[in-house]
């Protein structure tokens, strides 16, 4: 694959690092002097994510100049697809630009769903989620010759939450799948949240990711998802602490208006460095 910009860096080693934000797991490159021509940003996404054949992550996250916040950034799905927004993408991605000097800990950067707020605190990042958009609740579906009850919501990208009772042995990726591409929720489709309450009073989610195609590790927007409308159903209140599938946890902070509009949404969890490298020129051919 050609990828230079200028045609001097293709078929030079590129390089990134690996992150991992509670096992959401992204490959980050320095994109401020341009790498990747725009048109061929899609398929060296779907290239460097997919998992043994290369790096492997559920996304690719290029940081760019912005000429209103501190940085910008294009995020990718592991299969090629532009993303609005990601959560543990967000805290990653200021992490490192923080440890880049790219930012200051207390940071603004654009996304495609508008401007993200990131305060670094050593491995912990805190990022002000945009606005949610209105949750529609109670919504029953037909899957499979069987009702279900489906609450969404636009946490920066869409959200369906469906609340379950066998949250260990379900097949989320059988139920996920069906819901995702539900008609209901066409054309953009959605990602899928399975939410039980645990007896300590956090919420274990296990999310199908629209564009990875599979169950994550973990999805911020998909935590934020769960613990807005667990709130708006009267099952939770801030701040709600989320189990992810990986076992890390999650906490979201917010608050919530009459109407059931909810503001000052925060996400707040660890994203780690897993490792630096560089990409070879085979592995891009
Ligand atoms: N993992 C993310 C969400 C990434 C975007 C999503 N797959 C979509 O296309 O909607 C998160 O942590 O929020």
């Amino acid at each position: 694959m050609e990828y230079g910009m200028d045609g001097g860096m293709a078929g030079r080693p590129l390089p990134f690092v690996k992150m991992s934000g509670t096992g959401n797991d992204f490959i980050i490159i320095d994109h401020r002097k341009p790498l990747i021509e725009p048109e061929a940003q899609s398929a060296f996404a779907r290239l460097v994510c997919r998992r043994k054949f290369s790096v492997g992550a559920d996304g690719l996250i290029l940081i760019e100049d912005s000429e209103v916040a501190d940085f910008r950034w294009q995020f990718y799905n592991a299969d090629g697809s532009l993303a609005e927004m990601c959560g543990n993408g967000a805290r990653c991605a200021a992490r490192y630009a923080y440890i880049h000097s790219i930012a200051p800990a207390r940071m603004r950067f654009e996304t495609l769903a508008g401007i993200i707020e990131a305060t670094v605190s050593d491995i912990n990042v805190s990022v002000k989620m945009t606005e949610p958009g209105r949750a529609i609740l109670h919504r029953s579906l037909e899957v499979e010759d069987e009702k279900i009850l489906v609450h969404s919501i636009d946490t920066g990208v869409p959200h369906a939450v469906v609340f379950v009772d066998d949250i260990e042995s379900m097949d989320v990726c059988w139920l996920g799948s069906l819901i995702r591409h539900h008609p209901e929720f066409a054309p953009a489709g959605t990602n899928v949240n399975f939410v039980h309450r645990e007896a300590d009073g956090a919420f274990k989610v296990r999310t199908y990711e629209r564009g990875v195609e599979d169950e994550t590790m973990a999805c911020g927007t998909g935590a934020a998802a769960a613990a807005l409308v667990s709130a708006m159903l009267g099952e939770a209140e801030s701040p709600v602490e989320i189990i992810t599938s990986g076992g890390d946890r999650l906490t979201i902070v917010f608050d919530l208006q009459s109407g059931n509009q909810a503001t000052n949404v925060f996400l707040k969890g660890p994203a780690h460095v897993i490792y630096k490298g560089e990409l070879s020129a085979e592995a891009l051919l």
